[in-house]
């Protein structure tokens, strides 16, 4: 019977993990096993196995726990356990798992991300090693998660579930920036401590010799400025109904889906070559010397390309960052579409799923797509879909096929800066309040300081249509990092064209993160005056000082917060790349302004 079958695999549990017996298990009577140290009960099945600090030692054996389905609690914390964790997957009960201080060995056991009820899983203190799989970030009840003092290696994968409190990945061999989830930010740099290759904002260490989010400050930045981490909480007042020129009115029957239903049909090309090319590339890998690292990413690479198959034989979009598959291209296409408006990388669209959820669908212009390599942009796209930080909007999917290129952001209901500050407003209306300039140009800051930080990538179309507004009225950049597949024959308005610095005037390829800062410049000085980019002067400091005060009809009570603001617009908009400030100074710059505003305003109103 089921109820004597626990106490069986109790005793076979035993016989190989206690060698020196020290659990006192015999069976007497039917029901006895209940009252075993460590064992609990419900209605004759095992539901808490707590066995901890007992001197076990042996290895976990298989087909043993395991058969326990019923189990809620599991520990076996502090005893001298060694070998492999074997496959839990079938305790999917399970809610709390506390392998803690003991010997085990081998990667981090898969079986383990099939536990959905998981709420507490312990897994420190062990020799476990190989990456922390991405997956992880699908186990979204947990509360707490130690995988400290082991040595895993790689990079920490996103981390964002909303009900995760405590986690603790120290003592590790991490390395790479740590993802800036909503999640993550919220933990103490200690929860992360003892990993020397970690980097990142969270971590308080600079990545590689790009990114000096932390270091000094150096020539070009001006007075050392105070960073404060905090929002003001600053409320931006949303922008009507009204919307961008270009965008149109009503559903549109559904445009981009007719396309996407040609595209499965020639999915078998790009498939072929892209095995064919990896295989080349696996075959020089193993003839190297077979070093276990060479193999790893060898494995990996397998992984990749065998997912990129699937997604292309089965019509399937690729998710980005080990994402749960929300929904499918078929389910796009029956999707209701609304256009929004055509730019210079292609034609975007509202869709509404029949789950109700709504996403932004980009259709990448055909012509262009057909130029650059289908792995290119593969690649291109995994390392754009890996950016996770509150001030951007997340690139959800992609998905490519011959002549056709989708990606899939999550829809901002917001409106874009560009409504904000042009959308209702008269010719005669007042620009922004300097609360929400300083508030949204932080915002952007961070987002865009966050890119130049933790890759090798740049915006390269940094302009008001792009900076979104999300749920909170935070502001999200958006269509990051496209620029590198641009259709150099799209016609820009002045406007755009404008946010363009002078060295990337005839390529957005020669665009590097200091033509960035240019145009973050030019989007400064656009919420601060309401003028459009093209309206914009070309003046000297001095006189663009005035302007911006005549502009906003400044009676005075603004002077000092304004004329700091203005100049840090100024310096970004430098016509030397050299001269423009880094992004990451550009943000101190912002947030030293917060600061000393603050400051003002507390010995204004005698708080300090
Ligand atoms: N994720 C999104 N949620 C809501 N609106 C969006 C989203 N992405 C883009 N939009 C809006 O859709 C419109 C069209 O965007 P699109 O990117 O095609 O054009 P653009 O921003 O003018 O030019 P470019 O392609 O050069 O960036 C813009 O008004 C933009 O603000």
């Amino acid at each position: 019977s089921t109820v004597s079958s626990d106490a069986v695999w109790l005793l076979s549990f035993k016989r190989e993990a206690d060698q020196d017996n020290r659990l006192l298990y015999t069976l007497n009577e039917p029901y006895d096993y209940c009252e075993w140290e460590g064992v609990k009960c419900a209605q004759g099945r095992v539901v808490r196995f707590v066995v901890q600090s007992m001197g076990l030692r042996g290895p976990f054996p298989p087909d043993t726990l395991t058969k326990l389905d019923q189990l809620r609690v599991m520990s076996l914390r502090n005893n001298s356990l060694y070998g492999p964790i074997p496959d839990l997957s079938s305790l999917t009960n399970l809610k709390s798992l506390f392998l803690d201080h003991n010997n085990f060995s081998g990667s981090f056991p898969p079986s383990l991300l099939l536990l959905h009820r998981i709420l507490t899983l312990s897994l420190s203190h062990n020799n476990l090693s190989g990456s922390i799989p991405v997956r992880l970030t699908l186990l979204d009840r947990l509360i707490a998660l130690r995988l400290d003092s082991n040595n895993f290696s790689g990079t920490l994968p996103p981390l964002n579930q909303t009900a995760l409190k405590l986690l603790n990945v120290s003592n590790n061999n991490l390395t790479g920036p740590v993802p800036v989830t909503p999640t993550l930010s919220k933990l103490n740099a200690a929860s992360f401590s003892g990993n020397p290759g970690l980097c990142g904002e969270i971590v308080h260490r600079e990545c590689g010799s790009r990114s000096r989010f932390f270091g000094p400050a150096t020539s070009t930045s001006t007075a050392p400025l105070s960073q404060s981490e905090q929002s003001q909480g600053i409320l931006v007042v949303p922008a009507s109904a009204q919307t961008k020129r270009h965008r149109k009115t009503g559903l549109v029957v559904v445009g981009f889906v007719v396309a996407v239903v040609l595209v499965s049909v020639f999915v078998v090309s790009v498939v072929s070559l892209v095995r064919r090319r990896q295989a080349a590339a696996g075959k020089a890998v193993v003839a190297v010397g077979g070093e276990v690292e060479a193999v790893v990413e060898e494995e990996e690479r397998e992984v990749k390309v065998r997912r990129m198959e699937e997604a292309h034989r089965s019509g399937k979009l690729v998710f980005c960052c080990g994402e749960l598959q929300q929904y499918t291209l078929e389910m796009l296409m029956r999707a209701s579409a609304e256009l929004l408006g055509r730019g210079s990388v292609g034609t975007t669209y509202k869709a509404v799923l029949d789950s109700r959820l709504i996403v932004t669908v980009k259709r990448l212009d055909g012509g262009k797509s057909g130029e650059s390599d289908g792995v290119v942009f593969e690649r291109h796209m995994e390392a754009v879909g890996r950016l996770r930080h509150p001030n951007l909007v997340p690139l959800r999917a992609y998905f490519q096929a011959k002549g056709e290129r989708l990606v899939i952001y999550d829809y901002q209901p917001n409106g874009s800066i560009f409504n904000l500050v042009h959308g209702s407003r008269s010719a005669r209306a007042k620009p922004l309040h300097w609360t929400s300039c300083l508030k949204i140009a932080e915002d952007v800051a961070h987002g865009l300081a966050y890119i130049h930080q933790v890759s090798t990538l740049i915006h390269g179309n940094l302009k008001s249509s792009n900076v979104l507004l999300g749920t909170g009225f935070e502001a999200c950049i958006t269509d990051y990092c496209l620029s590198f597949f641009a259709d150099s024959s799209f016609t820009e308005d002045p406007d755009s064209a404008a946010y363009r610095a002078p060295e990337a005037r005839n390529s957005s390829r020669r665009a590097t993160s200091k033509s960035d800062v240019y145009a973050f410049g030019v989007l400064l000085l656009e919420l601060l005056t309401g003028k459009h980019p093209s309206q914009q002067p070309f003046l000297a400091p001095a006189d663009l000082q005035d302007w911006v005060r005549t502009m906003r009809d400044d009676d005075g009570s603004e002077d000092n917060r304004l004329e700091m603001l203005t100049e840090v617009a100024s310096i970004c908009s430098a016509t030397s790349p050299e001269q423009r400030p880094a992004m990451w100074q550009v943000l101190k710059m912002i947030q030293g302004i917060k600061d000393s505003v603050s400051m003002e305003d507390n010995s204004f109103t005698g708080l300090s």
